[in-house]
């Protein structure tokens, strides 16, 4: 069944359009995350979907039911946002009880559910603390129990993991996806960071500028994207682009390379200087100076003795490049 279908969505802020005739689907239990860069429209298209904002034009349609003239509270939804939104006032027990409350479900429902989800979530020993006494990740936590106890038929998610730090941030997204593993529930999530969306995701919606650039699962945007934009902003360090390049590409196009598929090689098609190296310990990044004065990333992986201002020859599997057009679509390469 489909969980969420979109039909030609379109939102404006007075003259201002932000989201540009979105359609889209999201399967009963599928993890679609929703990526792009600061201000394309993601956050917009997920208070759309939580009739937080109301479309301009265009259907929201969630299990089977259009939604466009329905509250929030009704919708079937739950909502985890970056800034946790919980009651300062409220110990974690209540503030993961206070949406039940509101319903009007019975004492007992409220217990199982907020009992299964403080276990759920790690939280037993938290339960009488107001969100001050609790470190960030556990205040997120609480947040996303919140989310629980509702058993709603979909969960948005608003950039959840932004305001933790790194170390937290990977444990934080892991414990999402054992959660969807757990629920098998439903769940939208929006965020910037390609990390997250790669490593979360079934299905990945690529925005920019208000319109759909992409879907597909991380693995095909990854090694089939549709255009230079969708390529390098999936991938880290970014793809590299080559005005210059050693192929036959379309004039004033590109050659892209990830920075894993160039290699230094003695008498290699790409001639440079290394710029800068970062040793991250499990890879090694250098920065190049092409001869043509292009900037390149390598990734190396493992340890590497290269210094700053070394000459580096580089070579690359040519069936392992893209080749972009003049308005950023990919081609394919000239037989
Ligand atoms: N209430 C509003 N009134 C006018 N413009 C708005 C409003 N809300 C959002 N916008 C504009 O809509 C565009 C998309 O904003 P949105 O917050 O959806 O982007 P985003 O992709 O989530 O960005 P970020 O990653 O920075 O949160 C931005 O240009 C923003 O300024």
């Amino acid at each position: 069944m489909t969980a969420l279908s979109l039909t030609n969505v379109c939102k404006s802020f007075g003259s201002v359009e932000v989201l540009k005739d979105i359609n889209l689907t999201v399967e009963e239990g599928e993890f679609v995350v929703f990526v792009g860069p600061s201000g394309c429209g993601k956050s917009t298209l997920l208070r759309v979907i939580a009739g937080l904002e109301d479309a301009t034009a265009g259907t929201v349609n969630i299990g089977g039911n259009v939604v466009n003239n329905i509250p929030p509270a009704k919708r079937g939804i739950a909502m985890v946002f970056q800034s946790y939104a919980l009651y300062p006032h409220l110990s974690v027990h209540d503030n993961m009880a206070l949406g039940l409350k509101q319903e009007k479900q019975p004492k007992s429902v409220i217990e199982e559910r907020v009992g299964k989800a403080v276990e759920m979530l790690d939280l037993s020993a938290y339960v009488d603390r107001r969100p001050s006494d609790l470190s960030g990740g556990q205040r997120q936590r609480v947040a996303i129990g919140r989310a629980i106890v509702r058993e709603p038929q979909l969960f948005l998610f608003d950039e959840p993991l932004s305001n933790l730090d790194a170390a937290l941030r990977m444990n934080t997204r892991i414990e999402i996806a054992e959660l969807h593993r757990t629920l098998s529930a439903s769940m939208i999530y929006v965020t910037h960071d390609q990390t997250e969306a790669m490593t979360l995701a079934d299905k990945i919606v690529v925005l920019r500028d208000g319109r759909v650039e992409q879907v597909g699962s991380p693995m095909e945007l990854y090694n089939n994207p549709a255009n230079q934009f969708v390529a390098g902003f999936l991938g880290s360090p970014a793809m590299n682009f080559l005005k210059k390049a050693p192929l036959a590409i379309p004039e004033n196009g590109a050659l892209g390379i990830r920075p894993e598929h160039l290699r230094p090689t003695k008498g290699g098609r790409i001639k440079g200087t290394v710029t800068h190296v970062e040793r991250l310990g499990g890879d090694t990044n250098l920065l190049v100076s092409t001869d043509e004065q292009e900037a390149l990333t390598v990734r190396i992986f493992g340890q590497d003795g290269t210094l700053v201002g070394e000459k580096i020859e580089l070579d690359f599997d040519d069936h392992a490049a893209f080749a972009f057009d003049a308005e950023q679509h990919r081609v394919t390469f000239a037989a």
